[in-house]
């Protein structure tokens, strides 16, 4: 995931990141958290780890502590122990919640993950206001709006640092681009912006790099398999959850990148689902540069073709829908 920087780079980066990055995870034990949890130990960007859910994290982070890296883990369960677990953090990342079954939609994740991303956001307004705060529980379209509001309501809001990670939609994308066309995945980059869930993901084929061509029907199936990718794995689970390894991975770059771009490196874009002006709804995704104050400009949505240009439009009621939906959710708890 960091192959491609420079050694000299790397030895600026790990030598800041070594003494700084504080990490923590909120929803460790589970699918997602425990690979993630992994991910995280392995890297040098990160010094401190700190584990919390609400079950099963004393033996997470015993197992982890093992890991001959240099990162020290502490595991945190319960809500008595969440401050400590949060108190100094540069970046928490939120994947607690729950994942979808086969016929749910992840809107049908809402009555039990808005309250989880609602309570779970409130402590880190209050113990750690100035962290990147990243969120994996879906809905996404949702649980960006609730944390953006409960961090209005203590007070502490940045929009430049609350992060919806769509960087599984990335990631698929740039695999399925390659196997088509027979490149090298690492060597693709496909933006996709919008929202995470269904139609509201929309890759830009257009703007691809390698340059790559498909005819409609072969573009519209790729789009398609790129919208419902998470169904896909939904349905071969059978019922025991949803992605985890592809989003640990994903979630793992995400949260890289931006301790690359805290740490001062240049040119680090990542897409996420943030407070946007882009379009006509208040958070969407697209292309962002990262410093290291989060996210630093909005690369906007680029050229889009015909095709792209019809899916965005076919994007906006639901994306302004879940959006509100989210918004009026944050209001009322308490
Ligand atoms: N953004 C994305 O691209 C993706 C998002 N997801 C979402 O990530 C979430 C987690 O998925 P999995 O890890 O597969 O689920 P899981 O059920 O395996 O793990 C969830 C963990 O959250 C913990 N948890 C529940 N309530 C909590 C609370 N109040 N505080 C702290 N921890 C709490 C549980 O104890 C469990 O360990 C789901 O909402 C899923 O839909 C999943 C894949 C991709
Ligand atoms: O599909 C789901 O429910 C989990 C998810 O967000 C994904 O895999 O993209």
């Amino acid at each position: 995931m960091i192959s491609h920087h420079s050694t000299l780079y790397n030895v600026f980066v790990v030598s800041f990141a070594q003494n700084n990055a504080k990490v923590a995870v909120l929803g460790a034990s589970g699918g997602i958290g425990q690979p993630l949890s992994l991910l995280l130990k392995n890297s040098p960007l990160v010094s401190k780890l700190s584990l919390y859910d609400i079950a099963h994290t004393p033996g997470v982070a015993a197992d982890l502590s093992h890991i001959e890296t240099r990162a020290s883990v502490k595991g945190f369960m319960g809500p008595e122990q969440l401050p400590e677990c949060l108190k100094g953090c540069d970046v928490v990342v939120i994947p607690a919640g729950v994942p979808r079954k086969p016929g749910m939609t992840r809107d049908d994740l809402f009555n039990t993950n808005a309250s989880i991303v609602a309570s779970l956001t409130s402590a880190c307004a209050k113990h750690c206001p100035e962290a990147m705060i990243c969120i994996i529980s879906n809905p996404v379209n949702s649980t960006i709006p609730i944390a953006s509001e409960v961090f209005k309501k203590h007070g502490v809001y940045n929009p430049n640092k609350i992060f919806g990670v769509t960087t599984l939609d990335i990631v698929r994308a740039n695999t399925f681009v390659a196997e088509l066309k027979g490149l090298d995945p690492a060597r693709v980059t496909v933006p996709v912006i919008g929202g995470h869930a269904g139609k509201t993901i929309i890759p830009l084929i257009s703007q691809c790099t390698p340059k790559v061509e498909f005819p409609q029907d072969q573009l519209e199936k790729l789009t398609a398999r790129i919208q419902e990718a998470g169904t896909e794995v939904v349905q071969a689970k059978a019922g025991a959850g949803s992605a985890t390894l592809s989003m640990a991975y994903a979630g793992a770059r995400f949260v890289f990148s931006l301790l690359e771009a805290m740490s001062g490196k240049q040119g680090v874009v990542e897409c996420a689902f943030v407070r946007s002006d882009v379009t006509e709804v208040p958070y969407f995704s697209t292309p962002l540069q990262l410093g290291k104050k989060g996210m630093e400009k909005n690369l906007g949505l680029g050229k889009l073709s015909p095709f792209e240009e019809k899916m965005v439009a076919a994007a906006m009621a639901e994306l302004k829908a879940s959006i509100k939906k989210g918004e009026e959710f944050a209001k009322n708890f308490k």
